[in-house]
């Protein structure tokens, strides 16, 4: 089993993760994590906090000589920005945010949930997922985050090719690229306002198989949207056509199903093709061989300089929420962010589906169910032995 968990205040010394159950014998290139933790620190609209910090990845254990042991990984990132026993309690719960519920339930000030709460956690998960993704590269599996729409406006449209994935300009929205999105951002900066969006990941290369139909909480897609759900100002998942599907009848839902005689034996899907992938590459809560499709919407951020209305904590009297440096917009770190946890899903079904406890083993076991899937394909089926119709 793969798992992982964080550890860290927004503006303490450090953030940390312990990974546990990742294979030996992978190469931790810590500059392929450290380009995703640039990239999530890039994109238009963020605040200044970016402009302080300067993401790299510390590796504290689970390798030898740069290679993965099997031991725990732990990771480390340093905040430069860490003040947080100078900073002050905020005197107004801001709606949106954990402070009111928090100090409530844990009964703290607000400090102390809003700090742990902050998206300054979504670094060390991406980190993470690109530890997950040097698992995956090597088994030729891709993840490509990118943003699809921001504030309501169409982003350009992005070809599913993982190879242009770093060269792509969508996911920072760079002025160049798209500047209608680029003035919405700054119009809802001049209001004292933020925007929203929603972002898509792609897995391509997945083998069929990963997840389970037999139990709920081994369900692929289940198991993506408590992943992606769990990312800070996310507010819904759709795998594949997602609540479109609802909208429409189950013939232009369903994804037919067509076979190819004529495939390499090396073929992931055995030869069977689907014209269309609304089901996102999941049915039946195990992955189809299809590009895996999530998209999740991010909620604008909630803090906003206009200040919305609260209560002042100490007099309970009417009180513009408080206000603290903030992004405006953080939709192209969503996307991101989002990449990073489906990569660590994907991850971790992998490990559960091919058991071993070295990149070799599960390469080995990949290997093996390959073959018995096509032997099952060639002798379940025969002419002597067909199957209902
Ligand atoms: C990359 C990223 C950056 C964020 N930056 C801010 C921010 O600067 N200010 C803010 O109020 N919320 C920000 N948020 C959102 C809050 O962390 C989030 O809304 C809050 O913790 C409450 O959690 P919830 O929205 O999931 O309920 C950010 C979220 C993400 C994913
Ligand atoms: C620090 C990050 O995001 C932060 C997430 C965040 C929040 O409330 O979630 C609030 C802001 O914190 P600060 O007040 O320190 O600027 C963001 O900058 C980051 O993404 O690295």
């Amino acid at each position: 089993m793969l798992r992982y968990l964080t550890a860290g205040e927004s503006h303490g010394p450090a953030l940390t993760a312990i990974v546990e159950g990742f294979p030996s014998g992978v190469t931790l290139d810590v500059e392929v994590i450290n380009a995703e933790l640039k990239r999530r620190q890039g994109g238009y609209g963020r605040g200044k906090r970016q402009t302080l910090e300067t993401d790299r990845v510390i590796v504290d254990s689970g390798t030898y000589h740069g290679v993965t042991t099997g031991g725990p990984i732990t990771l480390r990132l340093v905040n430069n920005d860490a003040k947080l026993e100078r900073l002050r309690e905020p005197a107004a719960p801001r709606g949106g945010h954990i402070d009111l519920a928090g100090s409530i339930a844990y009964q703290t000030g607000i400090r102390q949930v809003l700090e742990r709460a902050s998206a300054r956690e979504t670094a060390m998960r991406v980190a993470v997922g690109g530890l997950a993704r040097l698992l995956l590269r090597e088994l030729g599996i891709e993840v490509f985050g990118f943003v699809r729409e921001l504030g309501g406006i169409e982003a350009p449209p992005v070809a599913l090719d993982p190879g242009i994935r770093d060269a792509s300009p969508v996911y920072s929205c760079n002025p160049e690229v798209d500047p209608q999105i680029v003035s919405a951002i700054d119009a809802a900066r001049e209001a004292g306002d933020t925007l929203g969006g929603v972002v898509e990941a792609v897995v391509t290369g997945c083998p069929i198989g990963l997840g389970s139909h037999a139990q709920w909480d081994r369900k692929l897609d289940a198991r993506l949207a408590l992943a992606v759900m769990s990312v800070q100002a996310i507010k819904g998942v759709e795998i594949g056509l997602g609540f479109e599907a609802a909208r429409r009848p189950g013939s232009g839902v369903m994804d037919p199903i067509r076979y190819e005689a004529d495939h390499d034996p090396g073929d992931r899907r055995f030869g069977f093709r689907r014209p269309t992938n609304n089901a996102g590459g999941i049915e039946g809560g195990t992955s189809n061989g299809e590009p895996i499709v999530v998209r999740a919407a991010k909620k604008p951020i909630s803090t906003l300089a206009a200040r919305g209305p609260s209560v002042n904590m100490a007099t309970k009297g009417e009180a513009p929420a408080s206000y603290e440096r903030s992004d405006v917009c953080a939709v192209p770190a969503a996307s991101v962010i989002v990449e990073a946890v489906v990569a660590f899903e994907v991850a971790s079904a992998v490990v559960e589906r091919y058991v071993g406890s070295s990149l070799e083993a599960i390469r080995a076991a990949m290997a093996a169910m390959h073959e018995l899937s096509r032997r099952h394909l060639d002798q379940f089926w025969s002419a002597e032995a067909p199957g209902g119709g």
